[in-house]
């Protein structure tokens, strides 16, 4: 069992780090005032900053926003850099930046650590479930210290290739959803429109080739309108922002990941930053109606 500190206790984080704990493994945390009762139940501590979790853990995992979130907790101030020890393994679950990742992963190494990026697909209910996907960025001996650690939190890993490879798979998985989400809610909006039962039609394209989790599970939450986060908008925009940056050095053309950027965006500008993302429905709306929000 290995003495873990756990950074980023948010919606993913928390289940995450309560399979850790019992599977047996010490977890520390830094102070934050998200380490709730039931992780502090079965034994997760609290510590005064990244460095003091790396001056005590093996294995650091970070399970933060974004970018620059990651880089704070790695390399700013009372950051983990500060207080690595040699061999200590890193594995950032964040959605975050590729090409960023190969420059963190470069200064860990050169720190002693090892580095691994293993972003994840699932979302709430795969965390809590520990049936995470986790796509792995690492070489092929950080991989091997990883896996029996992101087995505990996950089903499908797959090792995609070096630094950033992770990363680069999540990014692309992003894409997908996105795409998906708004065929659902544009199917649902038309059938709506058209004056079908939706509920009925979600039902019937559930059996059909439109079938997909996302059909399921976010069309059910627009037929229902809950729209309470699972998966923030803001955070699914941040990942749509990585792909178009990415698309832009590559001089590569996603025309339709650029429209529901858009429509995300849409979202945001109108205080929709934490609703789940499928709220991208009410954008299409808002469309429609000329009304955001109801
Ligand atoms: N929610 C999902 O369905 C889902 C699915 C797959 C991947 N992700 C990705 O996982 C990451 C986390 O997502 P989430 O939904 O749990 O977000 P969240 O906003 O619910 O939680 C983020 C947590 O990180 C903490 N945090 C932020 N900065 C920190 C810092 N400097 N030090 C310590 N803690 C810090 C926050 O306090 C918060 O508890 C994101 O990169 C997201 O894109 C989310």
């Amino acid at each position: 069992m290995s003495k873990i500190g756990f950074i980023g206790l948010g919606i993913m984080g928390r289940p995450m780090a309560g399979h850790l704990l019992d599977a047996g493994h010490e977890l520390v945390t830094v102070k934050r005032g998200t380490l709730d009762a039931t992780l502090a139940e079965k034994g997760m501590r609290e510590l005064d900053s990244p460095r003091a979790v790396a001056e005590q853990a093996e294995v650091i995992i970070t399970m933060v926003p974004d970018t620059p979130d990651v880089e704070q907790v790695l390399f700013g101030e009372g950051g983990v850099a500060e207080g690595l020890k040699p061999g200590t393994l890193v594995i950032d679950m964040s959605s975050i930046a590729p090409i960023a990742t190969q420059g963190f992963a470069k200064r860990i190494h050169e720190a002693g650590g090892e580095y691994v990026d293993a972003p994840v697909s699932g979302g709430e209910g795969g965390a809590i479930n520990a049936a995470l996907t986790i796509m792995v960025g690492a070489t092929e001996e950080g991989f091997s210290r990883a896996k029996p650690i992101l087995e505990v939190m996950g089903k499908t890993i797959t090792h995609i290739g070096g630094h950033g490879a992770g990363q680069t798979c999540k990014v692309a998985n992003q894409i997908v959803v996105a795409l998906t989400i708004e065929a659902v809610a544009e199917g649902l909006l038309f059938a709506s429109k058209a004056g079908a039962d939706v509920a009925k039609v979600r039902e019937s394209l559930l059996g059909g080739l439109a079938q997909s989790k996302i059909l399921d599970v976010h069309g059910e939450r627009m037929i229902k309108r809950t729209f309470d986060p699972g998966f923030k908008i803001k955070l699914h925009q941040k990942d749509l922002n990585l792909a178009l940056e990415g698309a832009r050095s590559l001089n590569l053309a996603l025309p339709g990941t650029a429209n529901a950027q858009q429509l995300f965006q849409a979202c945001v500008a109108h205080g929709g930053e934490d609703w789940d993302h499928a709220g991208i429905l009410r954008a299409l709306e808002a469309l429609a109606d000329h009304e955001v929000g109801h």
